[in-house]
């Protein structure tokens, strides 16, 4: 595969060979492009419509969804208050975060709170429960295909992710003008979950840190999803697929009096699911890096401490 380019696949016309296209693609980047996806693009452009809608509105009108206690789990987190592990300087971002409404009674409530929706905007909750639900399905595809690729059955993921804790996340990073100081719009990171698909990425900023050391840019073609790796899942695979780096740096030219906005489905394991390394990523050259067992809701904490969501 060519080092310099991440092949844009297909979820349509490369469905048989999709397992073994997009494991080539993450063994290699961490990182995949697809098109096709499904997702219905009336209803993405209806979402971006209300995220700059949302984004728009004064900062004290957005300051009443964000509750502070919650690890920014639902509802608003303000400019400048995450920060990449490891970091010095926030990022220049703002974010929503919508998660899954549980049915009535499901014991995981206590690891996923309900969501909280702007009253402000009409349609908002409408837009963002089938987009949710949407992104689910394209997720348990991918998932299916990395599944086959490893050697597991094609249904391995189904039970793991059902009621998973994940989470759709609307960005904005607004213009960078002077006064930046040494902050960037994403201090470079890895993504915790399991796989993250990514809208909105055609705005240039998103960088991967590639295996030779160099920032590669990712530049999709209109409409198609950026999908990555995350830790849990290097974790499960004992880093068979890699959790790459990645960051978005500032804009420059006449960009920089732009704001960019972007859309990130972290894919989840349900808060329960237990860490055990998969015996098919485990060999001589490479022994189980993960001998102890952990909860996915037990690395989540710990995880969101490091970057600033949780006290
Ligand atoms: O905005 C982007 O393109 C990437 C965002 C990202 O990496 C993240 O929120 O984890
Ligand atoms: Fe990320």
């Amino acid at each position: 595969m060519d080092l310099a380019a991440i092949p844009v696949l297909s979820l349509d016309a490369n469905k048989d060979e999709l397992p073994a296209l997009i494991g080539s693609s993450f063994r290699t980047f961490g990182f995949a492009m697809i098109r096709d996806h499904g997702i219905d693009q009336d209803l993405i452009d209806r979402a971006w419509a209300l995220t700059r809608q949302f984004f728009a509105m004064p900062v004290e009108t957005k300051m009443k969804y964000f509750n502070p206690g919650q690890g920014g789990a639902r509802g608003y987190t303000p400019f400048r208050t995450e920060v990449a592990k490891g970091a010095t300087e926030k990022d220049l971002k703002e974010f929503w975060h919508v998660g899954r409404d549980l049915p009535p009674g499901s014991p995981l409530a206590a690891t996923m709170p309900p969501n909280v929706w702007p009253k402000e905007i009409e349609g908002f909750r409408e837009t963002f429960s089938e987009l949710y639900a949407q992104f689910d399905e394209v997720g348990a595809k991918i998932l299916s295909a990395i599944a086959i690729d490893l050697g597991l059955d094609a249904h391995w993921f189904d039970p793991a992710i059902e009621d998973g804790n994940s989470v759709m996340r609307l960005l904005h990073y607004p213009p960078v003008g002077e006064g930046a100081g040494g902050a960037i719009r994403a201090g470079a990171h890895e993504d915790i979950n399991l796989i993250t698909l990514l809208l909105g990425a055609e705005e240039a900023g998103l960088e991967l840190l590639g295996k030779d050391g160099t920032w590669l840019s990712i530049a999709p073609p209109e409409g198609a999803m950026v999908i990555n790796i995350g830790d849990m899942l290097q974790r499960l695979t004992n880093h068979l697929l890699p959790s790459t780096t990645h960051r978005v740096r500032n804009p420059s030219g006449d960009r920089a009096a732009h704001s960019r906005y972007s859309m990130p489905f972290f894919l989840h394991l349900r808060s329960d699911f237990r860490f055990v390394t998969l015996p098919e990523c485990i060999s001589a050259d490479n022994p189980d890096r993960y001998p102890v067992s952990i909860t996915a809701d037990d690395y989540l904490q710990e995880r969101l401490r490091e970057i600033g969501l949780k006290a």
